[in-house]
């Protein structure tokens, strides 16, 4: 029997412990994001069917979130809401959510993701697309838009105009996957205009080598799930302890982050002190000394790895397009016999001569953007919108693909591959159409400021493939509208083969 003071004492526990309890449940019944929602005179916005605690941890998708997102819009509307055992996930997919969120409330929704496995173990936070908006992402943004801005872009066409000749030389003959040679000529092009001539000629293939890999791992580990971003104090548990396989991932993954923010940075400077001094951007404001050497390091580590792929894959999809629909290409081929000359390859000024040439390729671009779903943003603060709440720390993802393909800025034909509506005979309204230099590339203070070199390099090399070569499908494939398309945030079309046929 237990003598009168224990009892009191369990007694007093019980007591004790469900009061807690009644607390705890009270407190986070008061700050469930439906609470807070009412709270603030708003709602959670519609979404699949949530469970309580865990709410869609269950039914939300392990792959393909683009599709899915996509038929969610049509199934809940303008905005979505996810809940993902306690972190609110929204989904904007129309034009007018995301300008008045991302635009003109930039100051709440424009924050990043912050992973403990990539961003501090793998020590990948320093990359721009990864950063919060600091005092740093500030500088770092003004670098881009001194370094390739829309009024210094031009700048770089001679080292644009090199790879060009690589290009063409290599598609000579050329029957297969066009990703590789056109992500070799972008890599080598971005390499030498971030680093300059001579660190690319003495390290280029191994600079690109780090990036490679550690862009697969980094994109990799992001899409897992694990504990230590769960849990962020699990990062302390040593490597040799069991289940800590994350750490031997962070680490892997810290050698190359550090081996692509200070391998050429710190060859270049050496290069530097010696006098070898050549065109780049990291020599050029070293020199110039505007923005800080941490900053600028940082800032230019980020170019190959958010502009290659992005690239590549939007001359890829242009290829597909053309190959696709050889009445388009056809076209292209009349326009550029007649505006530059048979035979003649286009210079970087002539693309905008080539109106037909031009209306594909933006049609392309919207048709299949490369990164569908941008890159999300996340919110500093609760807010709402058109009633709807929008929770502190949501993860917010701009349906760009959806909003590319939105009836109601395209038109009803907006699912349909029709280069017309960018071609003022065929379309009046041309000129009211949204800017697809535009939305492709993301939104407010995040938008993409790689975005004018994306372009210029893009037209420029997917007008001289077609002034040189006809692309046709590869022997004995057949293509269809659909893709197919491979599963992963940078968007490519999987295994897409083609001819290069020399126009004689
Ligand atoms: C067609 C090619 C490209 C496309 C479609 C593209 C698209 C995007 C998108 C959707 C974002 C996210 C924007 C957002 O969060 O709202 C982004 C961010 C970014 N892009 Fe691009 N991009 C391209 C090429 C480039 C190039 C060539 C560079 C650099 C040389 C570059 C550098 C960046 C950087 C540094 C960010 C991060 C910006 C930030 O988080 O503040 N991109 N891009």
């Amino acid at each position: 029997m237990p003598t009168l003071p224990e009892s009191l004492s369990s007694f007093q526990v019980w007591v004790g412990g469900a009061v807690v309890l009644g607390a705890a449940v009270w407190y986070l019944g008061l700050n469930t994001p439906s609470a807070k929602a009412k709270r603030a005179g708003a709602a959670l916005a519609p979404g699949p069917k949530r469970l309580p605690v865990v709410g869609n941890l269950f039914n939300f998708p392990k792959r393909k979130w683009y599709d899915t997102f996509t038929r969610w819009a049509k199934d809940y509307g303008d905005i979505t809401y996810v809940d993902l055992a306690g972190t609110s996930m929204i989904v904007l997919n129309s034009f007018g959510a995301i300008r008045e969120l991302t635009e003109k409330r930039m100051n709440i929704h424009s924050n990043r993701v912050h992973a403990t496995l990539v961003c501090d173990l793998m020590g990948s936070a320093y990359f721009l697309t990864l950063m919060q908006p600091t005092k740093n992402f500030a500088e770092q943004r003004r670098l881009f838009q001194k370094a390739i801005g829309p009024r210094i872009v031009e700048q770089y066409d001679a080292f644009i105009q090199h790879g060009c000749s690589e290009l063409l030389q290599q598609f000579d003959g050329f029957s297969g996957e066009p990703i590789g040679i056109l992500t070799k000529t972008m890599g080598n092009v971005l390499t030498r205009i971030a680093y300059g001539e001579r660190f690319f000629e003495q390290h280029g293939p191994e600079i690109i080598k780090y990036n490679i890999e550690g862009v697969e791992l980094i994109s990799w580990a992001f899409t897992q799930f694990w504990f230590v971003d769960v849990i962020p104090t699990l990062r302390y548990v040593p490597a040799w302890f069991p289940g800590a396989h994350f750490k031997r991932v962070g680490n892997q993954g810290k050698y190359y982050s550090d081996m692509i923010r200070y391998l050429a940075f710190n060859r270049v400077k050496a290069n530097m002190a010696e006098g070898l001094v050549d065109e780049s951007i990291l020599s050029k404001y070293l020199q110039e000394g505007s923005i800080s050497e941490d900053n600028l390091r940082d800032a230019v580590a980020t170019m190959y790895t958010a502009g290659v792929d992005t690239t590549t894959i939007t001359i890829t999809h242009f290829l597909f397009s053309v190959a696709l629909y050889p009445e388009w290409q056809q076209k292209i081929h009349q326009e550029m016999d007649r505006v530059l000359g048979r035979g003649q390859l286009p210079t970087l000024g002539d693309t905008s001569k080539l109106e037909t040439f031009e209306a594909v390729f933006k049609e392309s671009f919207r048709w299949n953007p490369p990164v569908p779903l941008g890159l999300p943003h996340v919110s500093s603060k609760e807010d709402v919108i058109d009633g709807y709440y929008i929770p502190k720390g949501s993860i917010v993802h701009c349906n760009i693909g959806f909003v590319l393909r939105d009836p109601r800025l395209w038109g009803e034909d907006s699912l349909d591959f029709n280069p017309n509506r960018f071609l003022a005979a065929h379309n009046p309204s041309v000129n009211e159409l949204p800017d697809i230099w535009s939305i492709p590339f993301g939104f407010g203070r995040r938008i993409c400021p790689g975005r004018h070199l994306a372009q210029r390099s893009g037209l420029f090399y997917a007008a001289a493939i077609l002034s040189a070569y006809e692309i046709l499908p590869y022997e004995g494939e057949t293509l269809t509208p659909d893709g197919p398309f491979e599963d992963s945030a940078v968007r490519r079309l999987s295994h897409f083969r083609c001819t290069f046929k020399p126009r004689s």
